[in-house]
């Protein structure tokens, strides 16, 4: 891989060596991936290469037979995926999880809404709506989101690039280590692509690390720091936009070349 890239600075996510299986099936085959403080690290790989496996893995989806993850040099096990996010390591998945009834405040605290102070030795509080949309307004102005002005709006009048973004806002808010991207923009036309790739670029400038699973080459290429490519279970490669061209990404995917 390249070392070139990210200096000598620590990585914030590390696999080594991850092997998962499925009876006979390995879908892992001793996988190492390096996630840098402040990068897009777009993950890519041909149908089957492992791609949705790893992430699970590094998500607490999955438990890896073996090998191990660190999340700033500290070893992690997850055996499910409360534990990742309790960490730090939030992940929207393809199938996208938000709630369309509710308003983007509400989707933005899902699971983790704000209470307003109940009489002493109460447990049961009533939700705090005004902090919660409060905070949420700073939340997605600290993010750089300006597309969603109102969050009294319910999610279901959003268009689908504004759901995507409420989902993106929601794992990238009170701050998180890591952010999982599993094919943001494959449900999404052209303009509204292109806001979620301006969404992730402006959370790499904010410092939130982004690791990004896409098919789309020309997007992958637009916003991704690195590139790990993903081969028959194991990473085949570390490229970067400016070392290596699409044609070359689609040869070491294919294995028709290497890195
Ligand atoms: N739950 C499962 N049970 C059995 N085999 C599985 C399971 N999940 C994944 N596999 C197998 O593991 C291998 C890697 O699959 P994985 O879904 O991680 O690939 P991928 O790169 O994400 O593919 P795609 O681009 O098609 O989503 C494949 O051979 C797949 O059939």
């Amino acid at each position: 891989m390249s070392t070139d890239e990210s200096g000598s600075r620590e990585p914030i996510l590390q696999a080594t060596g991850l092997v998962k299986t499925y009876g006979r099936v390995v879908g892992l085959d001793g996988v190492d991936l390096d996630l840098y403080p402040g990068e897009v690290l777009a993950v890519i790989g041909d149908n089957g290469a492992g791609k949705s496996t790893l992430i699970k893995c590094l998500t607490g989806a999955e438990i890896p037979n073996e090998g191990e993850i660190r999340l700033e040099g500290r070893r992690v096990q997850f055996k499910r995926p409360q534990d990742a996010r309790a960490l730090g390591i939030e992940t929207v998945y393809q199938t996208l999880a938000v709630s369309p009834a509710l308003d983007i405040a509400a989707n933005l605290f899902l699971g983790r809404e704000l209470r307003k102070p109940g009489p002493l030795g109460t447990v049961l509080r009533a939700v705090d709506v005004k902090r919660m949309r409060q905070r949420a307004k700073e939340e997605l102005a600290e993010l750089g989101i300006t597309t969603l002005q109102d969050v009294t709006v319910p999610v279901e009048n959003l268009s689908g690039g504004q759901r995507q973004a409420v989902a993106v806002a929601r794992a990238a808010a009170f701050g998180s280590k890591v952010v999982v991207l599993d094919e943001p923009t494959a449900a999404l036309g052209v303009r509204e692509s292109r806001q979620v790739l301006e969404l992730i670029a402006s959370l790499r400038d904010r410092g939130v690390p982004v690791i990004l699973i896409s098919h789309n080459m020309p997007q992958v290429f637009e916003v991704a720091d690195r590139i790990h490519i993903q081969r028959l279970g194991k990473r085949a490669a570390t490229i970067t936009p400016r070392s290596h061209s699409m044609t070359d990404a689609v040869a070491i995917m294919t294995g028709a070349a290497r890195a």
